[in-house]
């Protein structure tokens, strides 16, 4: 029994052990599950802490990024509305009151928004204020309701800005305030003494709106008359002063309206804003309306419905004497009347869009309404007379001229000519110069300083003449017979029309000499036939002798239909218009009508003589000049012209194929009066009598042409020179045109036997250039006249200086002397008598000498002798 209980002990305990040993292994591996769990766990902790890290992280990132766009983007929405606020509010609508001026709009402005007060925001650097702007003119009524005191102030503020902001005269204002009597808006009261200010007294408020509504049915009838739904839209069609004013009838009533009252106001606010008519009202409600905004005030701050929910701060209001003061310089400017127009205001919208086919029309000016005058040239009127006296203003008048048509008719539609008598440079602005290089692309000529030389008038009459001879030849030819046919028929040619204008044309008629002659004749041709041809003359004078001078050519005067009198001008008009006596300064009498009393225009003329008003001008045109555009001939009277390069012997001349230069060379001496600028030459052919005579006391002068003859022979091919100079004065340019010659002899007073000696005819054209011939002495006069009978037909030619014609003619056989071996001569001082005996009219030429002016006479080509320009061709001496 013992036994199997101690085998029964062991297997319990056997068992007992394995059960111990299953538990512990158990136990064992729930300590390491446990231990792995708690393993997991930290580690999802860690996972979890690094992804809450970088969650924030993130999220700061993304906040910083968040925060950072709406800076920029609310720096940059500050500055668009900044802008448009001052785009919108601009000078006198949006600036503060201490630094508040009034600004007057440009033409072509319409008016914008009115500033009541600011607008606080944060951009995220602190608090900025914008302007709180709300319409008011050709926009909307206002409606102030809540505090009385502060909506007073903002009625006065909007009612100075929309004063300030506008022309004086162009805002009238109706006030009704029964309980002050108008005391509220006294400030105001200055503008009544100009008439754009009633108070309306208590009982007046159902007439005055009885007014009101008839006012408004008169603008739609008669002023938008169907064709505009505004007066605002009107106006951005047709540029110009306003047909109406604004009106602005500020209400400050707080008393019930009668039902007829109230009607009436109902009608105006539906319907005034169009045509001009504006309500501020204070104290009663205006049924809703998209042209109503509503402002409700609450002691210094507002709201409106332009600005939504965001609270204005008002501004204070504008100090009483500020007000007065800016109303008492309205009334005060309106009782002188609107400022004229200026330079600017001459300019069209667009540049050269006008075509010229039918004529021409650019306004000079405004009317005292400010509306511009346009001044027409074509087939009628075709030409125009400009008068006043010195000082006057027609220089400026010709300069608001000439702009307002270059700035309408570009090249191809406008030329112009224009030449002043006047001492002076003042069409020299429209030609480059040292300090502008650019030039007015219609200028085809300007000549300035002509004073002393007629003769370039008449060169530009006689080009205006063969311009009139091509034009009416190809109106033939195209069976036209006006230009504006003509430009039809000859779609690609160049009929521009032609504008000479000739300041001080009296200098040219002046004197009863063949000049003034010719130029009469050409006047009248041109007169006559230049209106169908699209040619137009612009005569300008202060002298009412030259404008006498015309008077009694009738067929002459009666062309110039277009009559502009500037103040003072006398015959301008016609002898029963006393229009120019009494305008003022800075005015000027426009009549289309030949002058008849009744077709007066009176015209305020803008400063148009300001050089950087006028080169803005220019330049924008000259920037716009097409390719082929080349710039004006300049002459200039008081210049000297040099030699030009092509006459020397290291330029090379043009042949001019008349006549062959190899057998007859051309001596240029000078240059010519004329459009072109050309060289007067003397041709040298194997002839009797091709010498020439330089004749007078001018040595420099005189040196100037025998080298300016010499050089240009010398660059027309083969020739030899010998330079005979018996005049110390002479020697050193003597000597330089010897070393500028290919191939020169010198000979002086002791070598002339050897002069004489071997002079031989070789073929090759030999030219004798004599200094001061006359101081050779009787000895050789003997020899000097053979050369001069005999040496052309050898092709030896002599050009010599005498210092005077009766030396000339003693060297030539005395007083009874034929003087046919000189063909041709070149006078300085000389007088015209003593040139008698040389030349084919008795007694000589008129000609009375002038610095620099010499006078030329060729007898195989000449008529008469023609004043030339001797080219300076050494600067040593000028
Ligand atoms: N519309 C104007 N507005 C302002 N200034 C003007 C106006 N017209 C002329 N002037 C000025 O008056 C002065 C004389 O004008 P301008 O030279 O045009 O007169 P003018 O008649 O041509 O005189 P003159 O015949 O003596 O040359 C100039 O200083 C010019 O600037």
């Amino acid at each position: 029994m013992g036994s199997h209980r101690n085998a029964l002990v062991a297997v319990v305990r056997q068992e007992l052990a394995e059960a111990r040993g299953t538990a512990r292994a158990v136990l064992a591996a729930a300590e390491s599950a446990r231990s792995e769990a708690l393993r997991r766990k930290q580690l999802i902790r860690d996972a979890y802490s690094t992804c809450l890290a970088q969650l924030a992280e993130a999220r700061e990132a993304a906040r910083e990024d968040i925060l950072r766009r709406t800076r920029t983007e609310a720096g940059s929405l500050t500055r668009n509305v900044e802008s448009l606020a001052a785009l919108y509010a601009s000078g006198a609508a949006g600036t503060a009151w201490r630094y508040w001026t009034p600004t007057e709009p440009d033409r072509v402005t319409r008016p914008g928004l009115l500033r009541i007060g600011t607008i606080g925001y944060d951009p995220g650097d602190g608090e900025r204020r914008l302007p709180a702007l709300v319409p008011l003119l050709d926009h909307a009524h206002v409606n102030l309701a809540g505090d009385r005191e502060a909506a007073d102030g903002v009625i006065s503020g909007l009612l100075l800005r929309a004063l300030g902001t506008t022309r004086p005269g162009d805002v009238r204002l109706t006030v009704y305030d029964p309980e002050q009597l108008g005391g509220t808006l006294a400030a105001f009261a200055p503008l009544g003494h100009a008439g754009l200010l009633s108070f309306i007294g208590p009982g007046g408020l159902g007439p005055m709106l009885d007014d009101l509504v008839e006012q408004i049915c008169r603008v739609n009838e008669t002023v938008l008359a169907g064709e505009y739904a505004s007066l605002a839209e009107l106006i951005a069609a047709t540029p110009g002063p306003r047909p109406e004013p604004w009106r602005i009838i500020v209400l400050l009533a707080d008393a019930e309206l009668s039902p007829g009252q109230r009607a009436q106001l109902d009608r105006v606010a539906r319907t005034g804003v169009a045509c001009g008519v504006h309500l501020v009202v204070r104290g009663l409600d205006l049924a809703p309306h998209p042209t109503v905004e509503r402002i409700e005030v609450e002691g210094e701050t507002a709201t409106c419905d332009s600005i939504g929910d965001l609270t204005v701060r008002l501004d204070t209001a504008p100090p009483p004497e500020r007000i007065a003061g800016f109303c008492r310089a309205t009334a005060e400017r309106l009782r002188q009347g609107p400022p004229p127009a200026r330079f600017a205001d001459l300019e069209p919208e667009k540049l050269w869009l006008e075509s010229s086919a039918h004529g021409l029309s650019a306004p000079i000016g405004d009317s005292t309404d400010g509306s511009l005058i346009a001044v027409p040239l074509g087939d009628d009127p075709p030409h125009a007379l400009i008068g006043g006296p010195s000082g006057s203003g027609k220089t400026n008048l010709i300069y608001a001229w000439i702009g307002s048509l270059a700035a309408r008719y570009g090249p191809a539609e406008l030329a112009f000519y224009l030449l002043d008598f006047k001492e002076g440079v003042s069409f020299a602005r429209f030609a480059p110069g040292p300090r502008d290089p650019s030039w007015l692309p219609q200028v085809r000529l300007a000549g300035i300083n002509v004073n002393g030389d007629r003769e370039f008038g008449l060169a530009l009459l006689r080009h205006l003449g063969e311009e009139l001879r091509t034009r009416a030849q190809a109106a033939k030819r195209h069976e036209a017979s006006k230009l504006a046919e003509l430009r039809a028929e000859d779609p690609n040619g160049h009929w521009p029309r032609i504008v000479a204008v000739i300041d001080e044309f009296q200098v040219l008629l002046a004197g009863r000499d063949a000049l003034a002659e010719e130029a009469v004749a050409l006047l009248e041709d041109l007169a006559r036939r230049g209106r169908s041809q699209g040619i137009h003359l612009v005569l300008a004078s202060q002298d009412v002798s030259g404008i006498e001078a015309l008077w009694g050519r009738s067929g002459l005067i009666g062309q110039f239909t277009l009559r502009i009198a500037l103040p003072k001008a006398r015959r301008i008009l016609a002898d029963t218009n006393l229009a120019a006596a009494v305008i003022p300064r800075f005015h000027a009498v426009v009549n289309a009508d030949s002058g008849a009393a009744g077709a007066n225009h009176i015209v305020r003329l803008p400063d148009a003589g300001d050089r950087q008003n006028w080169r803005t001008l220019q330049r924008k045109l000259w920037h716009r000049r097409p390719d082929n555009c080349v710039p004006p001939r300049l002459f200039d009277g008081d210049a000297v012209p040099r030699l030009p390069q092509a006459y020397r012997p290291t330029g090379r001349v043009a042949h001019s194929g008349d006549g062959g230069i190899g057998s007859s060379p051309g001596a240029v001496l000078g240059e010519r009066i004329d459009v072109a600028a050309r060289p007067a030459r003397l041709r040298l052919g194997r002839m009797p009598g091709r010498n020439l005579a330089v004749l007078g006391t001018r040595t420099d002068e005189a040196c100037d042409v025998l080298a300016a003859a010499a050089l240009s022979l010398a660059a027309q091919g083969p020739a030899r020179f010998s330079v005979v100079c018996l005049e110390p004065g002479a020697e050193r340019s003597a000597a330089r045109l010897v070393a500028e010659l290919p191939q020169a002899d010198w000979y002086g007073r002791a070598d002339l036997d050897q002069f004489f000696d071997v002079l031989a005819p070789d073929g090759i054209p030999h030219y004798v250039l004599g200094y001061a011939l006359d101081a050779a002495g009787a000895s050789f006069r003997d020899r000097w006249r053979a050369l001069l009978t005999d040496g052309p037909e050898q092709r030896i030619h002599v050009l010599g200086w005498w210092r005077s014609v009766p030396r000339l003619r003693d060297d030539l056989g005395g007083p009874g002397a034929r003087l046919d071996t000189i063909g041709a001569w070149v006078a300085l001082d000389v007088q015209g008598p003593e040139l008698s005996p040389l030349s084919p009219q008795p007694g000589g030429p008129v000609w009375y000498p002038r610095a620099r002016r010499a006078l030329f006479f060729d007898r195989s080509v000449h008529r008469h002798p023609e004043v030339i320009i001797p080219y300076e061709v050494n600067s040593d001496h000028t």
